[in-house]
């Protein structure tokens, strides 16, 4: 026994699956020790499973290319105690509670649970005080195990900033964003080469609602008094930012990265100058930026001054991806500031923060004893 937490993997062999399978890879805390995927898959080594799909620039860690690929059936993961889900939507949310209700501790990428008004939404470099929601999710659901989910890719990469302007100057009004997302966003196989290749695709299904909703639950606090009354068990453990968001998203012949073009309105009569913004950026630390944690990057924003950054080819790895890169701060004639925001949309914006979110749980006592 190796003493690590023992960790399934759903949805293992897409884009995001890989992600989870490449930076788990000797991680001192977690230890794959199953991986799910679709019935096309199971039955499968994973090896042979992605055959000519794997698509990480680090080869198929030895013991997981062995694995036989199971379907995600919960019954196949009782030696599991923390599951990783990067399942398609069309079939995460049922899977997803059923390995909850097995007792298992679940951490998704998907789309499909992050409105549950019990589960935390956390960006880690941003909300990580509502992972402590999951008592509450067990307790008033009746429920063994727990669902926590991240973000949506592009609102992650737009959000990190957003929290760092909060922080310092306090609430935001409004916010207008143009997205720029990589077709590693659509996982494997993706858009098409004939619709991407030397094009623009100004359409992504479902995208900028997610961005529009999702920013005022993560950027809000957590509702302690419902808690306290006992209530119905449905009734709302977070209160949503009141920003107003709009978003338009479009999809570039970019492979990883996402990029967002965002304006900004504060709430406050004066608005801080650009050097203040700039410096607040440069000053920002998040909630477990203290703790000492394998993949947390040692800036969650890094700010360049270079006008022709960031860029998806030079940036999209910093922080080992766990950063966001923001640049070209300048006054806006509309509202007050504007910027331009990248993260990488398979690590910060899926894999990466569902595994930070799980060393901040490891480290504050939520996922149990090994
Ligand atoms: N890519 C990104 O940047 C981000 C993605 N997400 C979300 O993460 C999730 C995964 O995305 P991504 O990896 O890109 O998608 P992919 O299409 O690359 O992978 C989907 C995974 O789901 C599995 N799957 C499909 N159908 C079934 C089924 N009926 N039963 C069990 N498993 C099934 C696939 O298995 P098989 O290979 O056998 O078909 C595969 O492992 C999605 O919900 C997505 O919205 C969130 C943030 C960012
Ligand atoms: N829709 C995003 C990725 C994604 O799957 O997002 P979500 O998890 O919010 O559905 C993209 O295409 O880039």
């Amino acid at each position: 026994m190796s003493g690590k937490i023992r960790v399934g993997v759903l949805g293992a062999t897409g884009m995001v699956g890989q992600r989870f399978i490449q930076l788990m890879d000797g991680h001192p805390y977690f230890e794959v020790v199953a991986v799910g995927a679709s019935p096309r898959s199971a039955g499968k080594t994973y090896a042979e499973a992605v055959a000519g799909a794997w698509k990480m620039t680090t080869p198929i860690p030895a013991a997981v290319a062995a694995m036989i690929v199971a379907t995600c059936d919960a019954a196949h993961f009782v030696d599991c105690r923390l599951i990783f889900s990067g399942l398609d939507a069309s079939v995460a949310g049922a899977i997803e509670t059923a390995h909850a209700a097995a007792g298992r501790y679940v951490i998704s990428n998907s789309k499909n649970h992050r409105r549950d008004p019990l589960v935390p939404l956390v960006v880690p470099t941003v909300n990580a005080a509502h992972l402590a929601v999951v008592a509450q999710q067990q307790q008033r659901r009746a429920t063994p195990g727990w669902i926590v989910t991240n973000a949506n890719c592009s609102t992650t990469a737009m959000v990190v900033p957003l929290k760092a302007l909060q922080a310092a100057f306090g609430p935001l009004r409004r916010v207008m964003v143009t997205t720029l997302q990589a077709i590693s966003g659509g996982g494997y196989p993706g858009v098409p080469s004939m619709d991407i290749l030397g094009n623009v695709v100004p359409y992504i299904s479902g995208e900028e609602e997610k961005i529009e909703w999702e920013t005022g639950k993560i950027l809000g606090g957590v509702e302690t008094a419902a808690a306290a009354a006992g209530d119905d068990g449905d009734a709302s453990a977070f209160v949503h930012d009141p920003v107003r968001v709009s978003a338009t998203c479009t999809r570039v012949p970019v492979v990883d990265g996402h990029t967002c073009c965002v304006s900004v309105e504060f709430a406050c009569d004066t608005p801080p100058s650009l050097a203040a913004v700039a410096q607040a950026f440069r000053d920002y630390r998040f909630d477990g930026q203290d703790l000492a944690l394998p993949t947390k990057p040692q800036h969650a924003i890094v700010v360049t001054d270079d006008p022709a950054r960031p860029q998806p080819r030079l940036d999209v790895d910093a922080g080992n991806g766990q950063s966001v890169t923001v640049g070209r701060i300048r006054e806006c004639s509309l509202f007050h500031v504007k910027f331009v925001a990248l993260c990488h949309n398979t690590i910060l914006g899926a894999a990466g923060s569902s595994l930070l979110n799980a060393e901040i749980m490891k480290e504050r006592g939520l996922l149990g004893r090994a």
